[in-house]
């Protein structure tokens, strides 16, 4: 579904050129749920933003559903971010002005969808991940775990591909953070939603199929889930105490 190859990626300050992603392949299949933890500065967010193409890479390719993106225009790059990929970011980025249900809508309005279909699509995504309630508040009267859900529930608006979280369980207390998990849980399981999430949080991570383990921008190590959340999460952490480097993690 999601397909990164010999990716590589340097930013540039003056004549120094530093490089931050070295030769990155990852392969995520349909349904699967995949986190990315690395210490502070691993290059995990420029991982994101390169795979989203929000920033260029030097060189490599980026698949989705098997189409290669690394080359598509800016006006073909937006129908493929809106069509394709779903975002979910720490912060939530919804419109203050709009309600919960209109925030849901934004990706179908941006596509031109007609609004009946949008409107029996929007309601039933909220209710699939128990936002119905509120659906007609705006952000600023939700709390913060509904919020998050309002961004997920939005990011599979329109069946996404894939969706991709930035620090999706950053600003959230344990009980908002486990919401939002389950949202993702419940893409996965009744939508066969593809998540790839980039992470500090090892409680959060423990929840995924697979982690992908950052270094200094090189792929160090994955770790499997094989259906013992603790142990998965124990195994996280030692990894953690391993690499050393700061993690900022939550647990
Ligand atoms: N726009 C930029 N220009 C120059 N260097 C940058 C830029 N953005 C990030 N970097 C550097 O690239 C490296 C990787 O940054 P990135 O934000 O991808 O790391 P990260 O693993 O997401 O870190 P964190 O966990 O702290 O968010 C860091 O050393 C950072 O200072």
């Amino acid at each position: 579904m999601l397909q990164v190859e010999h990716l590589s990626k340097s930013y540039r300050i003056g004549n120094q050129v530093y490089p931050v992603l070295k030769d990155i392949s990852i392969e995520v299949e349909k349904g699967e749920f995949v986190a990315v933890m690395g210490p502070s500065g691993s290059g995990k967010t420029t991982l994101l933003n390169c795979i989203s193409r929000f920033i260029p890479y030097d060189e490599g390719a980026v698949l989705m559903g098997g189409e290669d993106i690394s080359r598509l225009k800016e006006d073909e790059l937006a129908k493929v971010r809106n069509r394709k990929m779903g975002f979910v970011f720490q912060d939530f980025m919804l419109l203050d002005g709009l309600t919960v249900f209109e925030n849901i809508c934004l990706p179908q309005i941006i596509d031109e969808r007609p609004a009946a279909q949008m409107e029996s699509k929007a309601e039933n995504i909220c209710r699939v991940f128990g936002i119905d309630k509120i659906m007609q508040k705006y952000p600023a009267e939700i709390s913060g775990g509904e919020k998050q859900r309002t961004a997920v529930a939005r990011a599979l608006m329109n069946h996404p591909l894939v969706i991709l979280a930035d620090e999706p369980t950053g600003n959230l207390d344990s009980k908002s953070c486990r919401a939002v998990i389950d949202a993702f849980l419940k893409a996965r399981d009744t939508m066969q939603a593809t998540v790839f999430m980039v992470t500090h949080d090892s409680f959060a991570a423990s929840f995924c199929d697979r982690v992908i383990i950052l270094k200094d921008g090189q792929v160090s190590g994955i770790r499997e889930n094989r259906g013992d959340r603790k142990a998965f999460m124990d195994e996280l952490l030692d990894t953690i105490r391993v690499l050393g480097g700061d993690f900022d993690d939550n647990e």
